[in-house]
């Protein structure tokens, strides 16, 4: 698979961040420029399948995350699909008898029957919000109180905090930061949506899916999972544990591109049900009807809002095709062969306690992704990307190294060690030792 990207002698172990430009996308993207928008023009929206890209490029993705067709639409950023699904998520959850699968919730719903103690910040009053369903009935948990919390991932990537803060804010919720293990703890008959990350952004730790979106159910509420960093990495299955709605971007394991679309994926159970906070006159059943009152388009083309961003849209639907024939339990299989290989030579070759390992070690609780701890993270980081092995830094102290299972190789991955230890070496006796096979251990 590496021969269908474009990479040099660089140890690239990125990708987590921006994954690496599939060869053949320069031309097609220039195709999309010169003949579909340069020749074309207006008529590319329909010729060119410009108008229907969301939902195409949606279902291309689908496979990859676990989901059956027409559940998927790409666009905007992750960002504003996470606004979009978290306050959808909140509207279900106060409709009457609103539970997730469409049927009434348990009464109460969490394990001690009542409501939890607000911890986090109130939001405040709704922003013009009525906190009740579309028809105007009253919200609420059945048999209990207002669904008036929305509990967050406290170790989140900070834009979903930021995100979910102002939705609670416009649905006159509580926001609760909470550790991903210790939500079923945290839900109750209050609990109206719970957004949480697959794979941690900073230690990689990959959280049980499935089981939570269980425990998120059986209390009644509505689970948002973001996917940016499990998404092309490992097996989402997204269909089969019921996940309610899903975001997740494209630029990283996805190698879509910077500023790639993301996604957006709404189960077909709740279609129907999903109000769009951001209701543009993409996601209007005629948008051409220019009509001035609002109606909503069946299916995933609901979640779309204005216009697509059609040349990022293209380069993405491009670069997609490299993994046409490649199963995502493969590519999980190798990301677990090289995270274990690259903790082996990082176990041989760098001075015990110079580094600590953030990242899970059981295979069933790590992503794609391994953290490593030490107090000149940043330096530490600076110095290996001059020698060659790019990762990153992530404030406050860690070394972030993301393995791409379609290019990265076994041998990139024992390079790596070799020079991160060489660099930690350095930085303790303050001389450059980078000389080739520095820190191989004795054979
Ligand atoms: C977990 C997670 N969520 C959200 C984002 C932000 O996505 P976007 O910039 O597409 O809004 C990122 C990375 O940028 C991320 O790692
Ligand atoms: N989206 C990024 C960007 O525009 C510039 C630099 C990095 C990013 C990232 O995606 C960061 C990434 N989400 C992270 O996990 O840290």
């Amino acid at each position: 698979m590496r021969d269908r990207f474009v990479l040099d002698g660089t140890v690239y172990l990125d990708g987590n961040s921006l994954g690496a430009l599939p060869a053949h996308v320069p031309d097609r993207l220039a195709d999309v420029v010169r003949r579909q928008w340069g020749e074309l023009r207006i008529r590319s929206w329909q010729e060119s399948g410009w108008w229907t890209a969301p939902e195409r490029i949606g279902d291309r993705i689908a496979p990859l995350v676990g989901a059956a067709p027409g559940q998927i639409v790409v666009g905007d950023s992750t960002s504003v699909n996470v606004f979009k699904a978290l306050v959808a998520a909140v509207r279900m959850a106060r409709e009457t008898g609103g539970g997730p699968d469409g049927a009434p919730a348990a009464a109460g719903g969490g394990p001690d029957g009542g409501p939890s103690a607000p911890i986090g910040e109130r939001g405040g009053a709704p922003d013009g919000e009525p906190g009740g369903a579309p028809g105007g009935e009253p919200g609420g948990a059945p048999g209990g109180g207002p669904r008036d919390e929305i509990l967050v991932d406290a170790t989140t990537f900070p834009t979903d905090g930021y995100i979910a803060r102002s939705a609670a804010r416009m649905t006159g919720c509580t926001l609760r930061p909470v550790a991903p293990g210790d939500v079923p703890g945290a839900l109750s008959g209050r609990t109206a949506a719970v957004l949480l990350n697959h794979v941690d952004y900073r230690t990689g730790r990959l959280h049980d899916l499935p089981s939570l979106t269980a425990a998120v159910h059986a209390a009644g509420a509505y689970a948002v999972w973001d996917l940016c960093h499990s998404a092309g990495a490992l097996p989402v299955g997204l269909d089969e544990h019921g996940v309610d709605l899903a975001v997740g971007c494209t630029y990283k394991f996805l190698n879509g591109g910077p500023g790639a679309p993301a996604f957006l994926y709404v189960r077909h159970a709740l279609q129907d049900r999903f109000d769009s906070p951001l209701p543009g006159w993409n996601s209007h059943a005629e948008p051409f009807g220019m009509q001035p009152e609002y109606v909503p388009a069946q299916g995933a083309p609901r979640g779309r809002v204005g216009t697509p961003d059609i040349l990022s849209m293209l380069a993405l639907e491009a670069s997609l095709e490299v993994w046409d024939g490649v199963p995502i339990e493969a590519v999980r299989a190798k990301s677990l062969a090289l995270t274990d290989f690259f903790l082996e030579c990082v176990t041989a070759y760098v001075p015990a306690g110079r580094v600590e390992c953030v990242t899970p070690l059981a295979h069933e609780e790590r992503g794609s992704q391994v953290a490593l701890r030490c107090p000149d993270a940043g330096q530490v980081m600076e110095r290996l990307i001059d020698e060659g092995v790019v990762g990153d830094f992530r404030y406050p102290d860690v070394l972030r190294f993301g393995f791409t299972p379609l290019y990265v190789r076994f041998a990139d991955v024992e390079r790596a060690a070799r020079v991160l230890a060489a660099v930690l070496g350095e930085a303790v006796r303050g001389e450059a030792v980078l000389a080739e096979g520095e820190g191989r251990p004795e054979e």
